[in-house]
């Protein structure tokens, strides 16, 4: 069985419990006021993979096509980010310490003064304090990412039901994050339909949830939410839709390209400018499925040599690209001197690349990137490499952050160069109107 098979196939879908056609009223009662009133799109069967949605009219490149708000929401509460930010608004809380940021009621939740007294927070104050949190002077990352879950108690009847419509991976590795929230509890619930509601609802963020990003006081928040509708969008590696979200609660799809009627609407799950090979070892990973779609079946990827490495041959300096594209250990083929060479060698090959590029990004300076992109880079990985070109963005971003005016005129004239090469390699792919290229053409200037 090869790499990927194990990464893929390894994983049951837990039993969903809703037709398509039930799964879709679920979905409308869900969006309430927000469901259009003549929708352009409806959710259907899918020759992906089970259901997807599917545009009912043409749609135009940059249609709004929906606004969702979310079902169940709550911090991703990963080590090094702020712990000490509002459950309810995402505000920080007076002070500077964990103890001052935690609910006095001894819940182990931080709030903020206003929402300590909000209904929402009550349910769950008296939820976690009758589980009893073993340490309340100090943020538990673990207790806090469980809220999220936990939230599933106080979803509604039909609520629960389309979390049950939703598709679940059952990965028994997911109920880790149930036992290690138990372990910050004296009294965590052992009743097992309640640990399989836990389970199921753990499963299905990891299969459909969405890293929801905002910007509140200052600093940018990123929660796990899932939206149920938005969940349904299957993936595709050059896809027609992408999203933004509104707020850290609300999130909106637009198309990106123009769709005909009938056609299935899809996003990316994963980032655009990734290689195949960097791709397909996310998606098997995180999604467990290979995608088909026709650029991960191209191994030029249009023409964009994403994954081109140099030939080491004597002399020779071509590119090389993988040949096989179902395969995690593909051979690669040099097109100039045309000799092959197994995965391994390239492998090795595309992490020095990776760990040479990605050190100096989280060391250097933007003066020095640029210096290190143009002179050295050329070196060892070609430019067409998806890591040096997302070293690229990296300068692109840090400039656009600090203002044009501390720059000298030619580190300007560079960056504005690695632009038009991105833009170009999204032409290529036929990204349309997506979320990338609006932010260079658009924000960066
Ligand atoms: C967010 S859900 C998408 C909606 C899902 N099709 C459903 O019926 O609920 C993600 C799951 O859909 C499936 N999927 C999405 N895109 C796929 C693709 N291009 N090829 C194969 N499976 C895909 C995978 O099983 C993945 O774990």
């Amino acid at each position: 069985m090869s790499q990927l098979q194990v990464l893929t196939e390894d994983v049951p879908q837990m039993e969903i419990s809703a037709s398509t056609q039930e799964l879709a009223a679920l979905i409308d009662d869900h969006l309430g006021p927000l469901r259009p009133t003549s929708p352009a799109w409806q959710v259907a069967d899918s020759p992906i993979s089970g259901r997807g949605i599917f545009a009912v009219r043409p749609i135009a490149k940059g249609e709004q096509l929906f606004r969702e708000h979310t079902l169940l929401v709550g911090p991703t509460a990963h080590r090094g980010r702020n712990l000490r930010t509002c459950i309810n608004c995402y505000h920080l809380p007076a002070g500077d310490t964990d103890a001052e940021a935690l609910c006095s009621s001894g819940c182990g939740l931080p709030v903020c003064g206003e929402c300590v007294e909000s209904p929402r927070h009550a349910l769950e104050c008296q939820l976690f304090r009758k589980w009893q949190p073993k340490d309340v002077q100090h943020i538990d990352p673990r207790a806090l990412r469980i809220l999220s879950v936990v939230r599933c108690f106080f979803l509604n009847e039909s609520q629960r039901k389309l979390l049950y419509a939703m598709q679940a991976n059952a990965d028994r590795y997911y109920m880790r994050e149930v036992q290690r929230a138990a372990e910050c509890f004296e009294h965590f619930p052992h009743d097992p339909d309640m640990l399989e509601y836990f389970y199921r609802t753990v499963c299905a963020f990891n299969t459909n949830a969405f890293e929801s990003r905002c910007q509140v006081d200052g600093q940018e928040i990123v929660a796990r939410a899932l939206f149920p509708l938005a969940g349904m969008l299957n993936h595709q590696c050059t896809p027609n839709a992408a999203h933004h979200f509104e707020d850290g609660e609300t999130i909106v799809v637009c198309a990106t390209e123009n769709i005909a009627a009938g056609s299935e609407i899809t996003m990316s799950y994963t980032k655009l400018l990734w290689s195949t090979l960097a791709r397909k070892m996310f998606l098997g990973m995180t999604k467990h499925f290979m995608c088909q779609c026709p650029r991960c079946q191209d191994p030029t990827e249009n023409g964009t040599y994403l994954s081109a490495l140099f030939c080491r041959e004597q002399g020779c300096k071509g590119l090389v690209i993988p040949v096989q594209t179902k395969t995690l250990q593909p051979d690669w083929r040099c097109l100039s001197c045309e000799n092959v060479f197994p995965h391994a060698k390239m492998a090795r090959y595309q992490d020095f690349a990776l760990n040479t590029i990605n050190n100096r990004i989280n060391t250097c300076s933007v003066r020095d990137m640029i210096h290190f992109i143009n002179e050295l880079c050329p070196r060892f990985c070609p430019p067409s490499n998806y890591v040096l070109i997302e070293a690229k963005l990296n300068v692109i971003w840090r400039m656009t952050r600090l203002g044009a005016e501390e720059y000298a005129p030619e580190e300007l004239a560079h960056k504005d160069r690695y632009r038009e090469e991105i833009l170009a390699i999204l032409h290529k792919l036929g990204a349309g109107e997506c979320t990338l290229k609006k932010l260079i053409t658009e924000e960066i200037q």
